[in-house]
């Protein structure tokens, strides 16, 4: 095991004085230099969420070994935490069905190397995608998928990420609800872009309906998959404003560049553990 150069701690636990504090003197104790550090209390559920960033080059330590030392400190704490090595890039599998634009702008920053994450594959339920999938060198994986054959497909992608040790399923614009079985393995690592800002035009076509309900703003809203359709907790999301010229087409026009922008940072932030869960919400330590 080598050692490591800087860690990411994420955490949660319930609220009570002397976190930061112990959780500082525990690293300054060892030497570690704190680069970057955000913590955030939810005073309804009086939870403590903490996100910090430490430069590890002096302690050549192993991921491990740092591990150990923070374990009892987690424990006294009850905390839900996370330790990482913030040089490994987390591996992703993205999957889409016919609409592209997401994915392409997933594959030209994964390949441009602003998204810190490595692209493992895709996989469709289409063929339509394949052509940019070769393009990029990347697996493409054709699994198309019936009612009768759902739980077989399903096993499929899963199988897929387990023999590529795949830490997140990124569903970019792929118009297959997923079964609550696969949603309770993908917990908080498979993240869907939805084409409107949620919680308005849940479903296959919310372009339509903002259409027909004469909105000012479209959206796009990027989350964790669950079991329940749209409900996932969000991630991020972003508007823009329309009138009451633009046509359907012209709204799914407008619609592909935010959700791809959304579908991005979403990512990255995922990737950079800068996401926590808080029930059915996040708390996000964005830049
Ligand atoms: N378990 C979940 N699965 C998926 C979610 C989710 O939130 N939970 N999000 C969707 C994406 N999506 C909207 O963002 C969406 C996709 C598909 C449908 C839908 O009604 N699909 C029909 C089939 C449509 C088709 O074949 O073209 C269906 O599955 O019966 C609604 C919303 C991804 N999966």
């Amino acid at each position: 095991m080598t050692a490591v150069r800087e860690i990411i701690l994420k955490f949660s636990c319930a609220d009570q004085p002397g976190i930061v504090a112990n959780v500082a003197a525990l690293f300054a104790a060892q030497g570690f230099n704190i680069r970057e550090s955000q913590q955030f209390e939810d005073v309804q559920t009086q939870r403590f969420f903490m996100r910090t960033v430490l430069d590890a080059t002096d302690q050549q330590l192993t991921l491990a070994q740092i591990h150990g030392a923070f374990y009892p400190v987690a424990k006294r704490y009850g905390m839900d935490w996370e330790l990482v090595d913030a040089d490994i890039r987390p591996k992703v599998l993205v999957a889409v069905s016919q609409w592209g634009h997401c994915l392409h702008n997933l594959l030209n920053a994964w390949k441009q190397g602003s998204l810190p994450v490595d692209i493992i594959g895709v996989v469709s339920n289409h063929e339509v995608q394949r052509d940019l999938v070769d393009w990029y060198q990347l697996p493409f994986h054709y699994l198309p998928i019936t009612k009768a054959n759902k739980p077989e497909q399903e096993a499929q992608i899963l199988a897929l990420m387990e023999q590529t040790s795949t830490d997140c399923l990124v569903l970019a614009r792929y118009m297959q609800i997923l079964s609550n079985e696969l949603c309770d393995k993908l917990a908080g690592r498979a993240i869907n872009i939805h084409h409107s800002f949620l919680p308005g035009f849940k479903g296959a076509k919310p372009y339509h309906q903002a259409f027909e309900r004469g909105v000012k703003l479209i959206g796009a809203s990027a989350h964790y998959v669950t079991a329940d359709l749209d409900e996932g907790p969000i991630i991020e999301q972003a508007v823009e404003r329309v009138t009451h010229v633009n046509t359907p087409e012209e709204l799914t026009e407008i619609g592909r560049d935010i959700e791809s922008v959304v579908l991005n940072r979403a990512l990255r932030w995922h990737a950079e553990h800068r996401v926590l869960l808080n029930g059915n919400k996040t708390v996000v330590f964005s830049r």
